[in-house]
């Protein structure tokens, strides 16, 4: 797809996104409530056959955007909720829908190409959403056109006054549409303007620290705050320090597409924020591995942390689906003054392993250097 359909919204979870499919589901309702009472009203002329298969394929329609949407498929889309394509689908049937009717219900079922469109309004690129306005207007002059050449018993002439109508509708809409996006840039601008006054240096300062995928702060300023809480240890403080390795990262990446695996990626580092104290840092370490300082914790409160992250991973449902089988491995550690902060990296990154070849799904510690030392050990033996 190109960048003008590009969504303008970020991305919506897949649960909101099947509500909209099912908001989407109550407009073909109406429509077809609609065209029932034109039919009892005698608005429409079309043979019931046709009417039976034309609902049958509008239902497969449906029922093909549901399954990609619920089986979690359009998440490799790269617009996961189908936008476009849903309203251009939608666009089809209500034109399809109008040449079942005579002229004066048509003017008035007309009137739906509105609320079809507003689907798009807010998600689809300026550009995309006219293309949609444009291929519903080329659709229903196609319609009022080929019936008054090949059915001019029904129609002599297209009505000029209903084209002139649908088109002043559409352009609004359109004018209504980049209006939406004037308003989203001009909302987004104060943030930048706040920026921007609490100083030119702080931006690129905050770009350095900052994971961009996770808004959590990156290895390098990880390093930087701990090796300075370090420093500052008091004599019997104790902190712990645990690295975090989500597992068989890759399996997701692969199976599920590689939009999908950061998703997993936001999706830990908002629910471990969720799970820890304001004064804890995650920070991402790497790839799909995270580390984690503890201040003034003992052993147990590490442990019991750390659990509570592998239990809350193990049933998070990143993509409004549950993936089955998210789990995450920890090695863990303790720091005390005096202590080296590469050293103690290397006794979580020891413990981390040990739990990834213990099967992961598991925290492991490695509290003293001698354990270390023992990891080292076993692990060349
Ligand atoms: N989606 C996504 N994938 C990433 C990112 N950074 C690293 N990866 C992927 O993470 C995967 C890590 O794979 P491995 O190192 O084999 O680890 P794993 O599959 O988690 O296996 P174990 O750690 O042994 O359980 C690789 O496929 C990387 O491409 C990222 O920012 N986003």
């Amino acid at each position: 797809m190109s960048t003008s359909s590009t969504r303008l919204e970020p991305q919506a979870p897949q649960p909101l996104l099947l509500q909209r499919f099912v908001m989407a589901q109550g407009v073909y309702a109406s429509l077809l409530l609609l065209l029932a009472l034109a039919m009892a009203t005698g608005h429409a002329r079309v043979p019931f056959t046709a009417l039976v298969l034309g609902g049958i394929s509008l239902v497969l329609s449906q029922l093909a955007f549901f399954l990609l949407l619920r089986s979690g498929r359009s998440q490799r889309f790269q617009d996961p909720g189908m936008t476009e394509a849903q309203v251009l689908v939608a666009l089809f049937w209500q034109t399809v829908l109008l040449g079942c009717l005579d002229g004066g219900a048509r003017a008035t079922l007309m009137a739906f190409y509105v609320p079809i469109l507003l689907f798009g309004l807010f998600q689809l690129h300026p550009v995309a959403f006219g293309r949609c306005a444009l291929l519903a207007f080329v659709g229903f002059v196609a319609l009022e056109w080929g019936e008054a050449l090949f059915l001019p018993q029904a129609r002599a002439e297209p009505p000029f006054l209903q084209l002139a109508t649908l088109f002043v509708l559409l352009f609004w809409l359109c004018l209504f549409g980049r209006h939406v996006e004037g308003m989203r840039q001009r909302r987004q601008a104060p943030t930048a303007y706040q920026d921007a006054r609490h100083g030119a240096l702080r931006q690129p300062e905050d770009q350095v620290s900052t994971d961009e995928l996770t808004g959590l702060c990156n290895r390098r300023q990880f390093l930087r705050l701990a090796q300075r809480d370090l420093l500052h240890l008091p004599a019997h403080a104790q902190y712990g320090l645990a690295l975090i390795d989500l597992d068989h990262f890759k399996r997701i990446n692969d199976r599920y597409g590689h939009a999908a695996g950061d998703r997993v990626l936001q999706t830990f580092a908002t629910l471990a924020q969720a799970c820890l104290r304001d004064s804890d840092v995650l920070a991402r370490y790497g790839g799909e591995e995270f580390v984690l300082l503890l201040p003034n914790v003992n052993l147990d409160q590490i442990s019991v942390c750390c659990e509570r992250l592998r239990e809350a991973f193990a049933s998070a449902e990143p993509l409004g689906l549950s993936l089955g089988g998210l789990s995450l491995s920890i090695g863990m550690t303790r720091l005390q003054r005096g202590d080296d902060l590469d050293l103690a990296l290397q006794r979580a990154e020891q413990a981390l392993q040990r739990a990834k070849h213990n099967g992961r799904n598991r925290c492991e510690a490695s509290w003293e250097p001698s354990d270390a030392r023992t990891d080292r050990r076993s692990a060349s033996s």
